[in-house]
């Protein structure tokens, strides 16, 4: 039975290297997306193993962002299924998925700019009842040890991501580097169980993709988020990322080790050849 029914769990496995079986937890299936006449994702289906870094590459306008989008809930699809840890979430919206631990970074990192640090963090957690006028009025002591209790978490977290030093500093003064920091931290204020990450390495520094690679390897291990990422660099691809997806045209052209798919004439050809980013 198929989620066309709406609520029929569906158990999707996807194979490891060593040849044992993984979960799913994001499993896209037959989507396809036009933009006017053009085709843009067609015919594609991915698995995203539980616990996995996944890379998703492919030469420029092969569909990455817009695949993103679609799973992330900010673009409807024409047909096909999205499914989230065995739950169909085709086509429901970005909010209600965060709320299931699915987020999305961007290219260009959302900060409050006229925040601080800190405070962006402090704004991330979802149904704080100090946001709600009548939890303030008859519950404000419970909104009190809440507010405390975000506040530790947001310290902690900033400890984590390095930027303590910064913590009071307006987020929009941060360097570009520090903004991706940051956006990655604000992914530890939810319960995320997985994260899209759109080209975070854009424009960060040497010294700053170091730490946000070590970041987002102890979230992955630690915490036990599971990553799907789009990325240009192909050093952070391989340090990061297995299995790696090539998105050609929509569609996947291929899935294996970084080493398979350098070794892979069609990708050499496609990407390689065609589009170096
Ligand atoms: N909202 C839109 N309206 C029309 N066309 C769009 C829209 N969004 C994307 N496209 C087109 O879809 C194609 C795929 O774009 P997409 O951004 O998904 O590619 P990408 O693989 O992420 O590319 P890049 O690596 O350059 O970021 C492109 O030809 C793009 O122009």
């Amino acid at each position: 039975m198929t989620g066309a029914l709406g609520c029929v769990p569906r158990l999707t496995t996807t194979n490891n290297i060593d040849g044992t079986t993984m979960s799913a937890i994001i499993d896209v299936q037959h989507v396809r997306k036009a933009f006017g006449g053009l085709q843009v994702i067609d015919d594609c289906s991915i698995q995203v193993a539980q616990g996995s870094v996944t890379g998703l590459i492919g030469p420029n306008g092969a569909g990455k962002s817009t695949l993103f989008n679609i799973i992330a809930g900010a673009l409807p699809l024409d047909s096909g299924q999205v499914w989230l840890d065995g739950e169909d979430i085709t086509n429901r919206p970005a909010n209600e998925l965060f709320h299931k631990g699915l987020l999305r970074t961007f290219q260009i990192a959302h900060e409050f700019a006229n925040m601080t640090a800190l405070e962006n963090l402090m704004m991330v957690p979802p149904r704080q009842s100090g946001e709600h006028l009548f939890s303030t009025w008859l519950k404000p002591r419970a909104v009190g040890r809440e507010e405390a209790e975000v506040c530790r978490r947001a310290l902690e977290v900033i400890d984590f991501i390095g930027l303590h030093h910064v913590r009071n500093e307006l987020a929009g003064n941060l360097s570009g580097g520090q903004k991706k920091l940051l956006e990655l931290g604000r992914t530890m204020m939810t319960d995320a169980r997985i994260v899209l990450l759109d080209e975070i390495a854009a424009g960060v520094n040497r010294t700053l993709l170091g730490d946000l690679m070590r970041n987002i390897e102890r979230l992955n291990r630690e915490m036990g988020y599971t990553f799907l990422v789009i990325e240009h660099d192909m050093d952070m691809i391989a340090r990061l990322c297995d299995p790696v997806i090539v998105l050609a045209q929509g569609s996947v052209m291929m899935e294996g080790s970084i080493e398979e798919i350098r070794n892979d004439k069609r990708v050499i050809e496609a990407y390689f050849g065609a589009d170096v980013a």
